[in-house]
């Protein structure tokens, strides 16, 4: 059966399933000019880096030994500093409802393609979209092999009825991780000699929005042609990430592209260009990108970020802005910021590049 790119395509996972698609083969359009086979930064042997990829014990943030706490929030600052990934353990989040969120996530995927329709996105700021790629629109010239559900969960709450028992999994998993993070933005403004509630205060985060994405990445019969998501950086603070048992992440590092395999039980962590611009560039975002497999992946993350309406900029302290660091971001309303994103292809980090003062004109 011949493909052309304008059929109408709703998800990648009906795309593996029709009869008539050769099994062993995916269309030429999906095949993507910087998937893996091209990358020549690609390299899954450089494994010892990621295997040192930081890990912070959530539960020494709050320990009332100061010796001890202070010792957790440096680690952490060096994580966000060297590294802009790190794994989190001892969060307190139970196991089970990872694996509960995880299961409910397949479970949607699964449903039947007319009723995941209902959900199909229109515009950018819709609360509930389900969809494939990127955000396809006419100026991506390429698929990417995923499909996704993205859902505004804070300051409103808002969840796809079906499948059963997704709502409340959400609802619950949503606000556990909310406490995480809003822990470790505390110990990350400490790790910087900053009060540790700025960044709540300046960025309003009691109506901080808040992103839930599942991304589901259909078995593929030739991975190293296609990519999942090419590379970028994430838009909002901080981004928690789980997965099932199937690896496939890749963050950049030192000018190669390495393997991320989470600990069982941890939450991945990354920092987002909001964070950056908050540290006047100290903690920079990171580039990441997921590869897929022959066999299905689901990962969840959820991006936590400032109030639509609030303006960011470096924050307004002497130790994070003086003569010897001014600011390098324009200021910038965060609902702006994030039309930007959505609606250009995904390009690693050319939406930060917009508003870095002295960079050249788009
Ligand atoms: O699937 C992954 O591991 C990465 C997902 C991701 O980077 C994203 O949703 O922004
Ligand atoms: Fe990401």
């Amino acid at each position: 059966m011949a493909w052309e790119s304008n059929n109408i395509i709703t998800s990648v996972k009906q795309l593996t399933e029709m009869p008539n698609v050769m099994k062993a083969v995916v269309p030429c359009y999906y095949a993507h000019p910087n998937s893996p086979i091209h990358s020549p930064a690609f390299d899954t042997s450089s494994t010892d880096d990621a295997d040192s990829i930081p890990i912070v014990d959530f539960s020494l943030l709050s320990s009332e030994d100061p010796d001890q706490h202070s010792k957790a929030i440096q680690e952490l600052g060096r994580a966000c500093e060297d590294w802009g990934f790190f794994m989190v353990v001892n969060h307190g989040i139970a196991e089970s409802l990872m694996k509960e969120m995880i299961e409910v996530a397949n479970e949607f995927f699964e449903m039947a393609e007319e009723e995941k329709s209902r959900y199909i996105g229109q515009q950018v700021f819709d609360p509930i979209k389900y969809g494939t790629s990127f955000n396809y629109t006419s100026k991506e010239n390429s698929y990417y092999w995923r499909d996704y559900l993205k859902l505004s969960v804070h300051p409103h709450f808002h969840s796809p009825h079906q499948p059963k028992h997704f709502r409340e999994v959400l609802r619950e998993y949503c606000e556990k991780c909310r406490k995480v993070t809003r822990r470790l933005l505390s110990g990350i403004s400490e790790s910087l000699g900053l009060e540790h509630e700025l960044m709540k205060k300046s960025m309003d985060l009691d109506s901080g929005f808040e992103v839930f994405v599942a991304n589901y990445y259909p078995a593929c019969p030739q991975p190293e042609l296609v990519m999942g998501l090419p590379p970028h950086s994430d838009f909002g603070l901080l981004t928690l990430l789980i997965q099932n048992e199937v690896g496939g992440l890749q963050l950049q590092r030192n000018g190669k592209w390495i393997n991320i395999n989470p600990i069982p039980n941890s939450i991945l962590v990354n920092t987002g260009d909001h964070l950056e611009i908050f540290t006047n560039g100290k903690y920079k975002s990171v580039l990441h990108r997921a590869v897929v497999k022959k066999v299905a992946r689901i990962s969840i993350g959820i991006a936590n970020s400032p109030a639509m309406n609030v303006t960011v900029r470096p924050a307004a302290s002497p130790l994070i802005q003086n003569e010897r660091f001014p600011p390098l971001y324009f200021p910038t309303k965060y609902s702006e910021y994030v039309e930007m994103q959505q609606t250009h292809p995904l390009d690693g980090k050319s939406c930060l590049d917009r508003i870095k003062i002295n960079s050249p004109p788009h």
